[in-house]
């Protein structure tokens, strides 16, 4: 399990992560979403240790990863998968992180054979590898200590068609077994596949979190008004909350036929009126994180 509680990470006067909680579960896999800049990196480098937080902390399994003596048993990391030392070879990479956590060498071919990386693959340099080997190669050191939680950013990114499947069944057999995934993803649809929870941040806050199918089903009302702040304003007056969702739309949670009621009964002018529901979850992120989103962008 994986507890962020009132995270808070400031850079000279900027607010990168903005007292953040959130949990990720064991058995369920949760996607962590936002626009670009939105602190997701942010968190999860806290989360192991490389960025230290200004407020809040960051467990997995009750303990900041600092004080994990063998971290690499516990939890599985792929942050960057270029990041890995350039010059070496991937079975190096894999056999010196399986020296340091004290594993058996074998472990080092059982990992290659799992991110399908040939033998003769596993003899070049990582310089000469391609974003997908990377990737894979990344995938396997996390998994090398058999740890129960993974905490995984852009795990999908340069894999293939098959191996994003392969990806999509390895963690959801993970977190099957009893295993905490945390990953985040720009592709929506990958997350929608595989993800049982959702925690959205924009800006550095948390702007929705739940299970997919709670998220996705109480997405509510979405109308659209040339004069958004008097339809919000006609709404409030009506006992119905609602947020501005930028470009015009508003979002709430009653349902179409009284919010279009309540406009025309201020006489405000609609040019949409919708049930959210089913629209899915890219309709759901950008309206959630539209006030975020550099362009603007709304359902
Ligand atoms: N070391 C740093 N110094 C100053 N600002 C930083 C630093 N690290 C991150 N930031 C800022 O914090 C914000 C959040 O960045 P972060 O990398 O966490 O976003 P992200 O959600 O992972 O974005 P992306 O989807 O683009 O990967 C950004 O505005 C970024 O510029």
């Amino acid at each position: 399990m994986i507890t962020v509680e009132s995270l808070t990470r400031r850079y000279a006067g900027f607010t990168a992560v903005d007292n953040v909680s959130f949990t990720a579960l064991p058995g369920r896999v949760t996607g962590f979403l936002g626009p670009n800049g939105a602190g997701k990196s942010t968190t999860m480098r806290v989360m192991v240790g490389l960025t230290v937080p200004t407020s809040g902390t960051a467990t997995i399994n009750g303990e900041r990863f600092a004080d994990l003596p063998n971290p690499g048993l516990e939890v599985g990391v792929l942050l960057d998968a270029s990041a890995q030392h350039a010059g070496r070879t991937g079975r190096e990479i894999l056999t010196i992180a399986a020296d340091t956590m004290g594993l058996p060498r074998r472990r080092v071919d059982e990992m290659l054979e799992l991110v399908s990386l040939t033998s003769s693959e596993a003899k070049r340099r990582v310089r000469n590898y391609s974003l997908g080997m990377r990737q894979r190669l990344g995938i396997g050191t996390a998994l090398l200590g058999d740890p129960r939680v993974l905490i995984l950013d852009e795990p999908a990114n340069g894999l293939d068609p098959a191996g994003i499947r392969w990806m999509r069944d390895l963690l959801t057999g993970f977190a099957s077994q009893g295993g905490t995934v945390l990953l985040s993803s720009h592709l929506l649809h990958e997350i929608e596949v595989i993800a049982d929870d959702l925690v959205v941040i924009g800006k550095g806050k948390i702007v929705a979190s739940g299970s997919k199918e709670e998220l996705l089903a109480a997405a509510g009302t979405l109308v659209r008004s040339p004069s958004p702040r008097d339809l919000a304003h006609a709404l409030e007056r009506a006992g119905i909350p609602s947020t501005l969702a930028g470009d015009g739309w508003v979002r709430t949670d009653a349902d179409p036929a009284r919010v279009g009621a309540v406009a025309l009964t201020a006489g405000i002018a609609l040019t949409e009126l919708r049930s959210a529901e089913g629209t899915g979850l890219e309709d759901m992120f950008l309206s959630l994180t539209a006030d975020t989103q550099r362009e603007g962008v709304a359902a």
